[in-house]
């Protein structure tokens, strides 16, 4: 079943479902800007359908990432842990040590797993869910997990506990504050320490250091502990794991991180090198003696008090866990071979396949950035290495970036002047705010990338660029709004990348360019000549010329303000100028060129 696409149109499914496994599917976004092929793809045969649903995708479909049955996924998870496993790794501990799951939902390259393994003879796992993360946003009051990310965490969840049941662990499962459930477990438990990964923003520190006061009060007799000289109360153990260069390998303490993202990567490339995957045994087993009563069943999404939003019926459906994170990764790289060609399709905007569409994944940690460093080097020695194998250690660069910008910036990421503090007038309006939230700004390219966050959860790098300079130059709206609004819905939603990336797109982030304005009708012409994308969110643009799709005039809602740059006898001249390919995506990748030059685009 490798390989099909699980549009919802009954017909494309009955089509697919007969096509031999190692054909090739041309995906959405390869209809529409066709790759330039690398030689490994002549090993796949290129599948000329005649498909009228393939080709033109209808617009109630919906697609499964990865497209992987879940057989395949749970096959592909298990080879790989089988690669990463060892078995000469010894444990030298004592006594149960606790794993305290956050945004590490994996088994494989787990440090902070790792190490509870390795210190102790026996392993608790357990995730806390923290009510805090269902309440509101900081200033806006918006949902702080929107229904579509809590699905993504229940598979989640479900999938760490099958993985770690397969190899002889499960998952406690608690609602409750990390600082009154585990103190509580390990004094159930006599755990010696909590291992959890170290996150850096002033949320999550918080909680670590309620847990760390919490676990001071707890005494444990000392018959109960690692060795008669070890500190009588459990300990808090925080253990780096989220980015692909370790914080401690960095050539600059990470509290003086260069502030300009090439000066930060040149040096990191230069005198850092990356970390190898840490290796377990397949067995993790046994569980603590103590049995426990009750490990808390998998929550629903009304469980955790969210409104159980209709399932995506529309565009992108993500599977949440580990397994489905390591069968993207096997699909994208290996089986569509679609690695080769990222650099020249990483910007486009439909479908599931111009980008790797990893960042779920690993905002919530069901796979480690380094896993993917491995799978790039493998995928080079075994099929070819370019600029596009590099591109993708590029992107995940900068993700590192703004992980390590938040602690040298802390809260200042967060707030209205940015890391720059820069002091501007910003409106608040609310029914401007509401139009763009919604999909309604009269503007199809806006409406339609907003549509998809509302319905998927998700938005492609280029229309989350797009979307946030109308906001903050179109609209003039505070920047927060928006990034709030993002972090209620993003399925990848992380605060640093998040917050990272608004501040940049704001004009209050370390960017050496202050004007970063997208221009509309540019990005329009670049990316979506024919209104492919915006046709599918907006199905009433359809029978509309496909020049037209983009710029319908009066045939669309009206516009709720006008732009600032580049209005629409500008556009003609601009529209002849470009149109979307590999070298021009490059021109394009952070912020409009024509921009750069005068300030403006006109
Ligand atoms: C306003 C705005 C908000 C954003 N919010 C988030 C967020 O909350 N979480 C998030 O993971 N990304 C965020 N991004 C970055 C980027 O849009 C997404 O990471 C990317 O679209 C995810 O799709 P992909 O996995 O297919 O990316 P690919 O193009 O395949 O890139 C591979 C990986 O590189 C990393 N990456 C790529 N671009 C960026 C970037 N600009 N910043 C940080 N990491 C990057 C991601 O981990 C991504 O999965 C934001 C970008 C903007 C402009
Ligand atoms: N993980 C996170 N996700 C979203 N927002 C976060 C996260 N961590 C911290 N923040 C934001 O950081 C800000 C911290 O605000 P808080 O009032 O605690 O500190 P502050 O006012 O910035 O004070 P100080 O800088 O003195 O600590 C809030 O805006 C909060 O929403």
């Amino acid at each position: 079943m490798a390989g099909i696409l699980r549009f919802s149109s009954s017909n494309s499914s009955l089509l697919l479902k007969q096509l031999p496994i190692n054909t090739r599917i041309p995906s959405f976004s390869n209809f529409l800007h066709p790759p330039k092929l690398c030689f490994s793809h002549f090993r796949c045969i290129t599948m000329a359908t005649s498909s009228s649903s393939t080709k033109n995708p209808s617009s109630t479909a919906t697609f499964q990432v990865p497209e992987l049955a879940a057989d395949e996924m749970e096959r592909m998870a298990e080879q790989t842990f089988q690669r990463y496993s060892s078995n000469t790794i010894k444990r030298k501990g004592t006594g149960t040590a606790i794993v305290w799951f956050r945004y590490d939902l994996r088994v494989l390259d787990n440090e902070a797993l790792y190490k509870a393994w390795v210190s102790s003879e026996s392993v608790l796992p357990v995730y806390c869910l923290d009510p805090r993360h269902f309440q509101s946003t900081h200033f806006f009051g918006f949902p702080k997990t929107g229904a579509l990310r809590a699905q993504f965490l229940v598979e989640c969840l479900a999938d760490l506990r099958k993985n770690l049941t397969k190899r002889g662990l499960n998952l406690v499962i608690r609602h409750g504050k990390p600082e009154e459930i585990l103190p509580a477990l390990a004094k159930q438990f006599s755990a010696h320490t909590i291992y959890a990964q170290k996150e850096t923003c002033s949320e999550e520190l918080r909680v670590e250091k309620l847990v760390s006061r919490a676990l001071e009060k707890i005494s444990l007799t000392t018959t109960m502990m690692a060795s008669s000289s070890a500190p009588k109360n459990p300990t808090l153990r925080l253990v780096w794991g989220s980015t692909m260069y370790h914080k401690d390998d960095l050539p600059f303490d990470a509290r003086s991180v260069p502030d300009v993202y090439t000066e930060f990567r040149k040096s990191v490339e230069a005198k850092s090198r990356i970390r190898q995957c840490v290796k377990l045994p397949m067995s993790l087993a046994p569980l603590p003696p103590v049995a426990v009563e009750d490990w808390g069943s998998i929550p629903t999404v009304d469980g955790l008090g969210l409104q159980p939003q209709q399932q995506v019926s529309k565009g992108m459906r993500f599977v949440g866990g580990e397994s489905a994170a390591i069968g993207r990764v096997h699909e994208y790289f290996w089986q569509k071979d679609l690695l080769c060609v990222y650099k020249e399709t990483r910007n486009g905007m439909l479908g599931s396949d111009y980008s790797t569409k990893f960042s779920p994944w690993l905002a919530s940690g069901c796979i480690s950035p380094r896993f993917i460093h491995d799978e790039v080097k493998r995928y080079e020695m075994e099929r070819l290495a370019n600029a596009s194998t590099y591109w993708v250690l590029f992107e995940l660069l900068w993700r590192d970036y703004f992980r390590f910008i938040s602690i040298r910036h802390g809260n200042s990421i967060f707030q209205l002047g940015g890391p720059r503090r820069v002091e501007k007038r910003w409106s608040q309006d609310q029914k401007l705010f509401e139009s763009w939230r919604d999909g309604c700004t009269g503007y199809p390219l806006i409406d339609a990338n907003m549509k998809e966050l509302s319905a998927t959860g998700f938005m492609s790098n280029r229309g989350r660029q797009i979307v946030c300079s109308f906001l903050v130059r179109d609209m003039g709206i505070d920047w927060r709004m928006g990034a709030e609004w993002f972090e209620t819905c993003l399925l990848d939603y992380d605060p640093c990348s998040n917050y990272g990336n608004w501040t940049y797109g704001a004009g209050v982030g370390n960017d050496p360019r202050e004007d970063r304005y997208f221009s509309i009708p540019k990005q329009a012409q670049t990316y979506d000549a024919e209104g492919e994308y915006v046709s599918y969110w907006l199905p009433q643009l359809q029978n509309l010329p496909k020049e037209s799709r983009n710029f319908p005039g009066k045939l669309y809602i009206n516009q709720v303000v006008p732009l600032k740059f580049g209005g629409k006898s500008n556009y003609k001249s601009h529209a002849q100028a470009t149109t979307y390919n590999g070298r021009q995506q490059q021109q394009n990748s952070r912020g409009d060129r024509a921009t750069r030059g005068n300030k403006r685009w006109n």
